[in-house]
Formats: C-alpha cells, structure tokens, sequence
C-alpha cells in the first residue's frame, strides 16, 4: 500500500466519523522526535525488534513517549507500518497501547506510543527486570484478566473484529501500575463481517503459533486465544513457550505442564519465583485455562470472552473447568496437547517454510 492512501485511511477511521469516541493521535515531524530522543541516542534504545528499534524520549511538555523506527525502508517494511498505524488508531481501550502518532518524513517511519515505564512482560518473567520478582500473584492475575480484555475488545467490540496474530509475553506491556497493555499491531489483521477465518501468510512467534495456523495459514480468533493460553501458561510457571532440553531438543510449555495440571501439582507448576506465596484456586485457573486456550483442535478452545469469565471465577464456567476431559483422564484421549511430539527438534521447526516467523 503506498504511504499517501494509507494515510487517508487512516484519517477516515478517526474517532469522530465513526461515532466513537475521538482518538488524540497525531503527526509528529522527525524533527520533534529527534529531540525527544536526543538523536535517536544509543542509550535511549529501550530495545530491537523485527520491525526496527525502540527508543524512550521526552516531549516538550514533559511527558514520555516511546518510538519506534523503521529498521530499513521496504514495502513489506511499509506494509508493517500502515497496519500498525491504522489499527492503533482506530481502537481505544484501557489495555490497548495507546498510539500518540506517527512520523513519515522521507523514507523516515515512526510510530510514537505512550511510555510503559515497566517495559514488558517479557522483560520481567525472563529478561532484565526478572531477578528483581515484581510481579507477586495479584499482579499476575490483573495482568491476565486485563490483556484478555484487551484482546475481548479487539475480538469482540472492534468493527470490524481484528486479530492480533503475534500475542506473547514481549508484546504484553506493564504501566506504571503494572496494568497490562496489549502492543505491536504491525501483523494484524481485520476480519470481514461473516467471514470466521481469513487465510493468509503465516506471521507470528515460534512457541506461540495455533497449530492450523502454522500448518494451513488459517487466522481467526481463536490463534490469539491459542498463544494467549500459552500466555498464560508462562504468566503461572515463569516457564518459557519452548524450553531448550539440549542443544537440538527444545519442549513445549503445553507438554510439561499437562501432566502436571492433571496430578494436581501445583506447587510444581507454580513459578518458583513466587516463593509459594500464590492463591492456589487462582493459579488452577490459570493453568486450566490456559491448557484448554492452547488444545490443538481449534473448536475446542474457548473465545476470549468465556476465558475472561473463566478467570474472573464464574462459578459454573470452574466447576466445568474442573471436570473437564483433559483434566480428569490419564488415558491418551482427546487432550489436544498429546498428539504433539513431547520434544521439538531444531532440525524439525518449520522456520524455513513459514515466512516473518520470529524466534
Ligand atoms: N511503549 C513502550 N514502552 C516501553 N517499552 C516499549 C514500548 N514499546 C516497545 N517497548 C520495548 O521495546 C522493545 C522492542 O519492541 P518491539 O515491539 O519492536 O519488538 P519485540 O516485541 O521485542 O519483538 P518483535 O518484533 O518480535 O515483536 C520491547 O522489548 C519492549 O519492551
């Protein structure tokens, strides 16, 4: 798509004509940014990913931004950006990073967002800030209600309905309250009203990927409620979606914590960093749901709404969780995770065939 129509899309999307509530984005020029982040500095760097790098700044009122820019202009790389821009702008929600702008000066592309001063998920359950265990239970469980509202608004409340198509812990990002905001739009996709699936390239995050996506290309809600259940698992056990066993071997996070959740073992599943001090009905749920959000058919998951209901502790939606088929048996039969291989070989990862797939 070229910059200039994407550009008046995005302008025909804003807030007013669609009857809801006026977004407060804007057009920065590459000059403000450059100040804000004193030249895009080394040391401002927040962090890199596959669309370009991250840097923290400050406006002139004081308030704190993040930016991210570019890595190299191309048109898949333009393509990534209009997604991002357009989707951002249309939606509006407590849990969904905000968008404060863009900036397309030459072959210049900027996103600017608000500031989330406790970085991402990622950084606190295996990244830098992991040592430091801010992230106590109750933390965790607003954490996991909030990015499944997030993700329920873009499923259920957007028109029309968007997927995600790349929830993981480095895209989940922490306020200054630890609130959880849902970010990085750059592969998402809008779902036409009556459609339940839209085919497409396969772009996503190894470990996080529905197996029929992965496979067939086939996108719909229900790949988010996938990584999302793998989300969780990781949110409950500080476990990571794949574990390296050996320098070729890595395990799913689905085949370990499986027979774990049907013996009861908690305290085994339980993140050690919490030290034991858990709400255990809580941490059932958790684990629960988010082995039921990743069952590899994908009828047999449920939407994003019946997982909030779920981990807000519907009484009737936990005693069924507790009585469910992949919880009570010990048999081989229709868990969904089993049928996988326990192991995955690095000669065995479909990288090669899957295209934008990040590691
Ligand atoms: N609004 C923000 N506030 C604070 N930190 C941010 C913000 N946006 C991104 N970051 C940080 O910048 C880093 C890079 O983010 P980015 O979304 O580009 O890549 P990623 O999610 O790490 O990787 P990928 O490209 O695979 O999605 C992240 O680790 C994140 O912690």
């Amino acid at each position: 798509m070229d910059f200039r129509s994407m550009f008046c899309c995005v302008k025909s999307l804003d807030g007013k004509k669609q009857g809801k509530k006026e977004s407060t984005w804007r057009i920065f020029s590459l000059k403000e940014l450059q100040l804000s982040t004193n030249n895009f500095n080394y040391d401002n760097k927040l962090g890199e990913g596959g669309f370009g790098s991250v840097y923290w700044g400050q406006l002139w009122d004081g308030s704190q931004i993040a930016v991210k820019r570019l890595k190299s202009w191309s048109n898949k790389a333009e393509m990534e950006f209009s997604v991002e821009v357009e989707t951002l702008a249309r939606v509006r929600h407590k849990n969904l990073l905000t968008l404060r702008g863009y900036c397309a000066e030459g072959q210049e592309r900027l996103i600017v967002y608000d500031y989330m001063t406790n970085l991402s998920l990622l950084s606190h359950l295996h990244g830098q800030h992991s040592a430091e265990c801010h992230l106590d239970w109750t933390r965790r469980m607003n954490i996991a209600i909030g990015a499944a509202e997030g993700i329920a608004y873009l499923h259920h409340h957007a028109t029309p309905h968007i997927i995600h198509r790349d929830i993981k812990a480095s895209n989940v990002l922490l306020d200054g309250d630890f609130k959880a905001q849902v970010a990085d739009f750059g592969f998402a996709k809008f779902i036409p009203e009556g459609a339940t699936h839209v085919t497409t390239r396969v772009k996503g995050t190894l470990g996080y990927l529905a197996p029929e996506y992965a496979m067939l290309g086939k996108a719909s809600e229900s790949c988010d409620v996938y990584s999302f259940g793998i989300l969780l698992l990781e949110l409950a056990s500080g476990k990571k979606p794949l574990e390296k066993i050996s320098s070729t071997l890595r395990r799913s996070i689905t085949d370990w914590a499986l027979p774990l959740a049907r013996e009861r073992k908690f305290d085994e599943l339980a993140d050690q960093k919490l030290n034991g001090k858990y709400v255990e009905e809580e941490l059932k749920r958790v684990v629960f749901v988010g082995l039921i959000c990743s069952h590899n058919q994908p009828e047999k998951r449920p939407t994003i709404l019946e997982v909030l209901e779920m981990l807000k502790g519907d009484k009737e939606k936990c005693a069924a969780l507790e009585n469910h088929e992949m919880f009570v048996s010990t048999t081989v039969v229709d868990s969904g995770v089993e049928d996988s291989s326990e192991f995955i070989s690095d000669e065995k990862e479909p990288k090669q065939e899957i295209e934008n797939v990040k590691m």
